[in-house]
């Protein structure tokens, strides 16, 4: 399949109040798949169980994402919808981490990845622990990659997944004001730069000392904006054609035109 409708949750999250976020973030889902036609593909966005509650995190955090994930699964499942489950607070032996999963329309897992670049003006560094690897995955046969807020300032992890052949990159966020420039201009630049789709979901509203501006967004490989959200809670749809990722790598051919070993 080449084309896919997607819908992006945007939300408000209360830092430290996890029992009204997951209540949220299933009201949130049974809204986007009710939308007809139905869409192929739900994103939800940062750390919706807790948000940004740090100073409370290991008490917070979901115990190896076990309740995130045996809901989102069966959501997935019940609807024949694949899911980009945010992330969330995980909580794992060695610490919490910043977590998303995926899962398919049959409710099995398909990726699973932890933030990897911390991001320190929100204190993250002092109380969670960094992913490791990479998040690439396929999607309905859609070679597919996850990033999470921050990671988006790194191009050269943008560029690893794209050369590892990414055509679709999802960026569950929560990206606050005064930077809505810098938002816009980083996904619009990964998605020229690498001649693919990028789908971010950002939150709204006050929490933990910041406020989120939305402006969740949908770019094609072009660069062209197909669907962005104003900052109030929404479900953000858009319909992407994975074909317009060949044809614009055909027309600049930027990939075949690196040269690695001026810049590696
Ligand atoms: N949650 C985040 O990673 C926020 C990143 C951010 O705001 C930025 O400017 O970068």
């Amino acid at each position: 399949m080449t084309r896919l409708r997607i819908a992006l949750v945007q939300m408000n999250i209360e830092a430290g109040n996890t029992e009204a976020n997951f209540a949220k973030m299933e009201a949130g889902l049974e809204e986007a798949a009710a939308l007809d036609p139905k869409p192929d593909l739900i994103v939800l966005p940062e750390m919706w169980n807790t948000g940004y509650a740090l100073t409370e995190i290991r008490r917070l955090a979901d115990p190896d994402g076990a309740r995130a994930k045996r809901l989102v699964s069966g959501f997935s499942r019940r609807h024949g919808v694949n899911v980009l489950a945010g992330s969330i607070a995980q909580l794992r032996p060695d610490g919490v981490t910043n977590t998303l999963y995926a899962f398919d329309r049959t409710g099995a897992a398909i990726a699973e990845y932890s933030k990897i670049h911390l991001f320190r003006l929100m204190d993250e560094h002092l109380h969670l622990e960094a992913g490791e690897t990479a998040g690439s995955f396929e999607l309905e046969g859609v070679p597919a990659a996850a990033m999470i807020c921050y990671d988006i300032r790194f191009p050269e992890l943008a560029r690893k997944l794209a050369l590892g052949g990414a055509k679709l990159l999802i960026v569950p966020a929560q990206w606050p004001h005064p930077r809505l420039h810098h938002w816009r201009t980083l996904l619009q630049a990964r998605a020229i730069e690498n001649q693919m789709f990028v789908v971010s979901c950002n939150t709204v509203g006050e929490s933990g000392g910041s406020s989120f501006f939305g402006h969740s967004m949908v770019i094609d490989p072009w660069g062209e904006v197909l669907a962005e959200a104003e900052e109030r809670e929404t479900i953000l749809v858009a319909d992407i054609d994975l074909a317009l990722v060949d044809e614009v790598r055909g027309r600049i051919p930027v990939f075949a035109d690196r040269r690695p070993n001026l810049y590696e």
